[in-house]
């Protein structure tokens, strides 16, 4: 079942491991995380759209994270994208060598990721990274995957276009303000898919590193197997979302472009037990060659521009190039 190709730079050697600022931190639940119901914000009701918004925005500035229901994506489209991921880790070696990729911007690659986090604490995962917009890169492989993915990467980028102009009203922005100023009609999203092994010595397990996502706005869904953690208020909250729920994280150039307004949300996975996880995360950003700065709007004497300028592309090469350890790309644009 595990995949084992694997691609260099995703291995970590010992020496490079980074004392991350993040271990040793307390590990709790939450049960005032913010949940945006998307039936409400697009609902012809002004009164229902009007607290959505308000809500919408305070989760960006107080969490970066919220969970969204009624979202209108086919519950059976989920599942079958969770059914497509497992058949796909379990295609023969030799198949899945075609998709490994050799470099970080190519628009397909997948592998096994060994974290070695320490003494005895490995982690195995296996992951397909795909570009999946402007153009829609997608391995042909299991039968019928690419096109229910398709059809999933589409559902997501609508939702991410009403939650923008949701959060630009709340903003005092004209609704399609985002949407113009970084080009959405050629947005970079991504789509990556993980499938975290069981971890036998719980005792043992650790995940992916904390970090923030580049982009606008990730959205996250899951086999129901938890993992996902956010750090809020100094502490990692274990996140548990109703099946009916997306997770909906705030990212860098967010951050960015509200000049720090809305915070990106700094989250890891942290998998322990028997069960396998299996996660669909998709990236949505700016188009790839839009620089992505402090909207003009958001900057005065009081707030003067918090970042400074790059592009969607660099800073995603910069992204996945790097060992992350919190908000570290976006801090090497920090002014
Ligand atoms: O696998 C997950 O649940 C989330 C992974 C993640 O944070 C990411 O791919 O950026
Ligand atoms: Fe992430």
């Amino acid at each position: 079942m595990a995949p084992t190709i694997a691609i260099a730079r995703e291995f970590t050697p010992e020496s490079e491991l980074i004392n991350s600022n993040y271990e040793h931190i307390e590990i709790t639940e939450d049960d005032t995380i913010p949940v945006i119901d998307f039936s409400l914000l697009i609902s012809g009701n002004p009164k229902e759209r009007s607290k959505a918004i308000k809500d919408l925005g305070k989760a960006c500035e107080e969490w970066g994270f919220f969970l969204l229901i009624n979202h209108g994506i086919p519950e059976n489209v989920k599942n079958s994208m969770l059914e497509y991921v497992e058949q796909f880790f379990k295609l023969p070696e030799e198949e899945m060598r075609k998709f490994q990729g050799k470099n970080v911007m190519d628009p397909v690659r997948c592998g096994t990721r060994s974290l070695n986090n320490g003494p005895g604490r490995t982690i195995s995962r296996g992951y397909i990274k795909l570009i999946v917009h402007p153009e829609f890169h997608f391995p042909d492989k299991p039968a019928g995957y690419r096109d229910t993915a398709f059809e999933y990467c589409k559902s997501v980028r609508e939702i991410v276009e009403e939650l923008l102009k949701g959060l630009c009203e709340g903003l005092g922005l004209e609704p399609n303000y985002i949407s113009k100023a970084m080009d959405l009609d050629s947005s970079f999203q991504r789509f990556v898919s993980q499938l975290y092994m069981p971890c036998p010595k719980p005792e043992l397990a650790s995940g992916s590193p904390a970090h923030s996502d580049h982009g606008l706005l990730t959205i996250v869904t899951d086999n129901g197997i938890p993992g996902l953690q956010t750090f809020h208020n100094g502490k990692w909250i274990n996140l548990r979302p109703p099946p009916n729920a997306v997770m909906v994280n705030t990212c860098d150039q967010l951050e960015i472009l509200t000049n720090g307004k809305f915070k990106s949300n700094v989250h890891r996975v942290f998998h322990t037990g028997n069960t396998t996880r299996i996660s669909l995360v998709s990236t949505n950003g700016p188009s790839p060659d839009k620089l992505v700065s402090p909207a003009p709007e958001l900057v005065d004497e009081s707030h003067p521009p918090a970042f400074a300028a790059l592009t969607m592309r660099e800073y995603y090469e910069r992204h996945q190039s790097s060992s992350l350890d919190g908000k570290t790309i976006l801090d090497q644009v920090r002014i």
